[in-house]
């Protein structure tokens, strides 16, 4: 078992004053821990997004209509997104999984599955946004894509999401999670005005009170009544690579209310993940501060799509090849 200490001490022998790499060094280690080795590797890798649409937006709380969601889906697809084009710019490759979008055909690519649970979740204002099993189902369906991802050699995962309206499951979820007030973790989401704004913020607060009031005590199913197919698969996601002992990159504000759950399902999850980016979305940085994970950039990213888990993929290869690369003190045959 190499540890820590192992670690750093070869950190420390390469030829720069210790430290000097500042976030590099932690990013490194990172690597050589959860990989085993001095010599980490960060290709292939691969990124799933996992798209769903969400009942709740027929109640208004988005600036844009729930039929983005299947065009975006078509745009990733087709090329034309900013996941598809950092995906290629980062030689990460990019699958899609539709989960439970509104979407009636199938797409023709073959980075593309479709196992809808649903075609969209329920109105979580009205009613719980899915049924437990429902919930399951979606877990699973994340847990077999990051174990297919593994299987094909991946040494580097992330997940992103695509669906209208998941900013307002994302935020129940990190109210809930976290214990702390509504207004701390409700932002514009994907462009909301202040009328938007406002409704979200009623729909929030009312679909917690009804967790708080008629909570049976189960939290996966409290869990299950606010969230999204997309955010359910990616905690499945996220658990099963902790389980196989991957690093794995979390994006944006939905992905890390998933990060939570994976960690609040299964315990030391957060040990593999890297936190990407702190988005503009204000609830981010309550999960984040949560999940005790700390962000490498804060570039007031909003997108989504794994945007931001994708920006990173060179900065980890930098630190895997500083590791693997470097000369040390004893071979360039440098006195300290
Ligand atoms: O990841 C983030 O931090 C993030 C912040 C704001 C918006 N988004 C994206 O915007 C969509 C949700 O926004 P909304 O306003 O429809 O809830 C969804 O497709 C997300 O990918 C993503
Ligand atoms: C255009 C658009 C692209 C997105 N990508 C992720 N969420 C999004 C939301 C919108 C509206």
């Amino acid at each position: 078992m190499l540890n820590i200490k192992e670690i750093q001490t070869h950190l420390d022998n390469l030829t720069k004053p210790p430290g000097s790499l500042g976030r590099l060094e932690e990013v490194a280690a990172k690597l050589c821990f959860c990989q085993q080795t001095l010599k980490p590797q960060t290709r292939p890798r691969q990124i799933v997004l996992f798209a769903a649409d969400h009942g709740v937006v027929e109640e208004g709380v988005s600036a844009w209509p729930a039929e983005v969601t299947e065009l975006m889906i078509d745009n990733i697809l087709s090329g034309g997104a900013a996941s598809s084009v950092l995906a290629k710019t980062t030689q990460t490759q990019l699958k899609l999984v539709d989960v439970g979008s509104l979407c009636q055909n199938k797409k023709d690519s073959k980075f593309y599955r479709c196992v809808q649970i649903a075609k969209g979740t329920a109105n979580l204002a009205k009613v719980p946004a899915m049924t437990k099993e429902q919930f399951e189902k979606s877990m699973q369906i994340g847990k077999e894509e990051a174990e297919n991802a593994v299987k094909n050699g991946a040494k580097i995962l992330a997940a992103g999401e695509m669906g209208i309206g998941n900013t307002t499951a994302a935020s129940c979820l990190s109210a809930i999670l976290c214990d702390v007030p509504v207004e701390n973790v409700i932002g514009p989401g994907a462009g909301a005005d202040d009328k938007i704004l406002s409704r979200k913020i009623q729909v929030v607060c009312s679909a917690i009170k009804r967790i708080r009031t008629q909570s049976n005590g189960n939290l996966a199913e409290d869990i299950a009544s606010v969230c999204g197919f997309e955010i359910a698969a990616m905690a499945g996601f996220y658990i099963k690579a902790a389980e196989l002992k991957t690093v794995m990159v979390i994006d944006g504000f939905i992905s890390t209310a998933a990060a939570l759950i994976a960690e609040v399902l299964f315990k030391g999850s957060r040990d593999y993940m890297i936190a990407s980016h702190c988005s503009a979305e204000p609830g981010h940085k309550v999960l984040l501060k949560k999940l005790q994970l700390k962000p490498l950039l804060d570039w007031s990213m909003r997108l989504g799509e794994g945007t931001g888990a994708l920006l990173v993929m060179p900065l980890l290869d930098s630190a895997a090849d500083v590791m693997a690369k470097m000369a040390t003190f004893e071979s360039a045959g440098i006195k300290r």
